[in-house]
């Protein structure tokens, strides 16, 4: 293999120049088949989160999958775009956390952007930061609980193009912050602001994190517990119990059993309980997107009007406000080594 000659268009400052990479998922560039099309394939040839055999799994994936998948989630891409961007709002809020980051670092620190699926990759994000003479960064996969199939993979990815290169940068990889008093702290915030912005009282606060297939925990996954970790932080924090915050899982894929309780079942649930009003939380994105605005702002919510359930409201992620940022900042700089 020929190792790239990725010589920085900026001088490599003496004493070296650390550079900040955050990470998220990926997302589709457009609503149309074949954008979907092509996300959904490049995601989910991903070992990491399909782990089948490819002999097995390709033909599915190439056939049945990516035949009438595309489709169906273009129309729901279609129902939450950022028309005024012209980009769905992962990408939206990605790019403001790091344009706000860096904002804040006041060219102390660059910032860039990389996606594990899709554009602006990973690869992109750590030229553009060793073209500003970066010999040393940071990076961070935004993603507050651990999974393999979410932070492992980003940094595989990351680890993966710097395989490419003759002049590599050091590298430190964050971990997961599921209980840091930093994020529950601006996680307490956003409910108590959203509560307070309502003219009615949730009689419960349902907590939605992503779901994964139960084997993945069965072989050393722990991301239900750092979820536990997240819920319990936040639920100490709110002086709520575990019956007025309980945990579900949703965006279940595939016929397999997953991590439960499954959302959509649990919720629908409530109205015959005389629980007919409820806010959503979704601690496990730290930015809205296609599941937590599309799947609960409108699939769930349908479903939970339908089985007799009177107001659903979702606390908004934390997205690109002051407190997400100040949160990524304290991370960063937690990780430096002190001055
Ligand atoms: C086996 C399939 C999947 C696993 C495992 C999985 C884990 C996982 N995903 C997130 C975060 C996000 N997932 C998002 C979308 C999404 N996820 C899957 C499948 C698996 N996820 C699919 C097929 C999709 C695409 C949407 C669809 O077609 O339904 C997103 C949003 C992306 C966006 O563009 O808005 C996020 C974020 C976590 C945290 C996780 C494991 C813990
Ligand atoms: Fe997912
Ligand atoms: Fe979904």
């Amino acid at each position: 293999m020929a190792f790239k000659s990725n010589i920085p268009t900026h001088p490599v400052p003496a004493g070296g120049k650390t550079g900040v990479l955050i990470a998220n998922l990926g997302t589709p560039d457009g609503t149309d088949y074949f954008s979907v099309r092509r996300y959904l394939g490049e995601f989910l040839s991903d070992r990491r989160v399909i782990e089948a055999p490819p002999a097995i799994w390709q033909p599915i994936l190439q056939g049945v999958i990516l035949t009438t998948r595309p489709s169906k989630s273009g129309e729901a891409y279609g129902r939450i775009w950022n028309r005024e961007e012209d980009a769905s709002p992962l990408r939206v809020y990605t790019r403001a956390q790091a344009e706000k980051l860096a904002a804040r670092f006041e060219g102390e620190f660059p910032v860039a952007w990389g996606m594990r699926y899709g554009k602006p990759s990973i690869a992109d994000a750590v030229e553009e930061l060793m073209d500003q003479g970066c010999d040393r960064l940071v990076f961070l996969p935004l993603y507050p609980q651990y999974s393999a199939t979410t932070t492992a993979t980003a940094n595989d990815q990351l680890f993966r193009y710097l395989m490419t290169l003759r002049r590599q940068p050091a590298v430190q990889t964050l971990p997961a912050f599921p209980d840091h008093p930093a994020y529950i702290a601006a996680l307490e915030k956003s409910v108590r602001d959203h509560l307070a912005s309502l003219s009615w009282k949730p009689q419960r606060l349902v907590a939605s994190f992503h779901g994964l297939p139960k084997l993945c925990v069965e072989k050393g996954d722990y991301y239900p517990d750092d979820c536990e970790r997240t819920l319990s932080a936040l639920r100490t924090a709110l002086g709520l119990s575990e019956e007025q915050m309980p945990i579900t899982y949703q965006s279940r894929f595939g016929p397999m059993e997953w991590v439960q309780p499954y959302t959509a079942p649990f919720v629908s649930a409530l109205p015959e309980q005389g629980i007919t009003r409820i806010a959503v939380i979704m601690p496990g994105f730290i930015s809205d997107c296609i599941e937590t605005l599309d799947e609960i702002g409108n699939e769930l919510r349908e479903e939970f009007i339908e089985a007799g359930g009177e107001e659903l409201t979702l606390v908004p992620c934390l997205n690109d406000s002051d407190d997400a940022v100040a949160l990524l900042e304290t991370l960063v700089r937690e990780a430096l080594p002190k001055k």
